[in-house]
């Protein structure tokens, strides 16, 4: 079968991971388009970070995942990076170009990173170590690293934590622009903000462990839809006699 530009750019059908007894996720299914913009959303725990690594091939697991996507960008959760790792934003978008880190860059890859970080409001700051860059900064320094590769498909993990509410406001706006000037690409994004989610996402797909809700997101993002997901919030779900 071809695919074509109305077929759905990700399927995940019947997606289920299991740690030990924990089910991280039971049978998630879910489509995201082309030039959609879907808002991931569930209490801690819930699975969301494990739904990306599936779709990047980090985990194992039961289930379909059909990625049509040429490439995929990634934003990782920056609360959780290693402030001590000795790089500088430039290096950290060359190794989203080449795959991996850069010893001596060619001048043609210099200049396509310099271009990235520029394009995303982090040009001041190319050649700072890591280390000194606030949590605001370092999120675009690795929006510029998901972006510069040309993805079709981008996924952000909590692209707005640690960032301040001017940051956050750029943010939405930059991804917004983005996707006006190129309209093919889809976006998913992880946020604990209903009203982010709401005002940015086409649709929202909520878990707990698996999906209560998926569609439009001023369908979806109800009262009810809110208690079933957090109202379990910090219990441990665990193997039933179904999944023995
Ligand atoms: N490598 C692992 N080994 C064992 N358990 C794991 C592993 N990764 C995740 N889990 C468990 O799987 C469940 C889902 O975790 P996940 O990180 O996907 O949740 P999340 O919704 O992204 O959480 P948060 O909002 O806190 O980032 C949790 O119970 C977590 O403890």
């Amino acid at each position: 079968m071809t695919a074509d530009s109305t077929d759905p750019l990700l399927e995940v059908e019947d997606l289920s991971v299991r740690y030990g007894e924990v089910i991280a996720l039971d049978r998630v299914s879910f489509r995201v388009s082309p030039g959609e913009f879907l808002a991931v959303l569930g209490p801690n725990g819930s699975g969301k970070t494990t739904l990306f690594r599936c779709i990047l091939g980090l985990e194992s697991y039961a289930g379909t995942i059909r990625n049509r996507a040429r490439r995929v960008g990634y934003v990782p959760q920056i609360k959780n990076f290693d402030r001590s790792f000795p790089g500088r934003p430039r290096e950290v978008v060359i190794s989203g170009i080449t795959g991996s880190w850069p010893a001596r860059p060619a001048r043609r890859l210099r200049e396509q990173a310099r271009r990235a970080l520029e394009r995303v409001g982090a040009g001041d700051y190319e050649d700072r170590p890591l280390a000194a860059l606030s949590g605001g900064q370092l999120q675009r320094v690795y929006l510029a690293r998901a972006l510069v590769a040309d993805p079709d498909l981008l996924l952000l993990d909590e692209p707005a934590a640690g960032v301040d509410r001017t940051g956050e406001y750029d943010l939405y706006q930059y991804l917004e622009t983005y996707q006006a000037e190129h309209p093919g690409v889809a976006i998913a994004m992880i946020t604990h903000d209903w009203e982010v989610a709401r005002h940015h996402a086409h649709t929202s797909l909520i878990l707990n462990h698996r999906v209560i809700g998926v569609g439009p997101s001023a369908e979806v993002l109800t009262e009810d839809c809110l208690r079933r997901a957090f109202g379990h919030m910090g219990h441990a779900h665990v193997l039933g006699p179904d999944h023995a």
